[in-house]
């Protein structure tokens, strides 16, 4: 579904991706690894066009490196920032519509997913934990028909049973559309991905079946220090 090829950008005269290959599939979960500052969310922006990069990157057989944002978007190319970006000033509801960029939103969606967000659809964004607001990041990209979602940490900072709850949500997400999932809590990897790309200092170090590695104690250590960074928290 997507092809990233030797994808190489540059941040204030540091080489931030050198050469970044891998594949997303078209089904489930792909998973993004990598210790802090490796070039995750800069290989995310680099897809989207937020980033001048060079390489190739191809969106179900299309070329779409250099390509604006917008196109990108339009094509069904869904981004959930690190931040979530909500409005905090208006509303819940308010948050949804602006995301709405076709004709028949799927609010269905949305609300059996968020039930949460129905209740407090009067409520300004920016009074909801991070938890809600994570769910109102996720819940725009649903209104449309996306074909591929990247999420970029949407469990960071947030409490265990909160992570469980958002992991569920992607857990169902994922059903109906693939993502490429940038996250550091290997619980919620180990739950969700089938497929796991590791990054470090700007180069794929492995990729493979997520199995695979959350599987070789070792590799993990080795790949992602674990245990050095944030701990591992299993959802329940
Ligand atoms: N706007 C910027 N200005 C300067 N350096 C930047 C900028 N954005 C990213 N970097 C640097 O680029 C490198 C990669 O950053 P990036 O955010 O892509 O890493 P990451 O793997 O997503 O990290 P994290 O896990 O901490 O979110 C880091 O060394 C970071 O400091």
């Amino acid at each position: 579904m997507l092809d990233v090829r030797e994808l190489s950008a540059w941040i204030g005269g540091s080489h931030i991706l050198q050469g970044v290959t891998f594949e997303v599939a078209g089904t489930g979960v792909t998973a993004l690894l990598g210790r802090n500052g490796v070039g995750k969310t800069s290989t995310l922006r680099a897809i989207l066009g937020e980033l001048p990069a060079t390489g190739s990157v191809t969106f179900d057989g299309r070329p779409v490196l250099g390509a604006p944002t917008h196109r990108l978007v339009r094509a069904g190319l869904g981004y959930a920032p690190e931040d979530r970006c909500v409005f905090a000033g208006l509303t819940v509801a308010e948050n949804l519509r602006l995301a709405c960029r076709v004709p028949d939103p799927d609010y269905d969606t949305v609300y059996s997913l968020f039930p949460e967000l129905r209740a407090r659809s009067r409520q300004r964004a920016g009074t909801l934990s991070g938890g809600q607001q994570q769910m109102v990041a996720i819940g725009r990209l649903l209104l449309n028909p996306n074909r591929l979602l990247l999420i970029d940490e949407p469990t960071k900072g947030l409490a265990p049973k909160v992570v469980s709850e958002v992991a569920a949500v992607l857990a169902r997400v994922a059903q109906r559309v693939p993502i490429l999932l940038v996250e550091q809590n290997l619980a919620v990897v180990r739950r969700l991905a089938s497929a796991a790309v590791v990054l470090a200092a700007g180069r794929v170090a492995w990729r493979g079946q997520a199995a695979d590695l959350l599987g070789d104690a070792e590799r993990v250590r080795t790949l992602l220090g674990v245990g050095s960074s944030r701990p591992e928290r299993e959802p329940r």
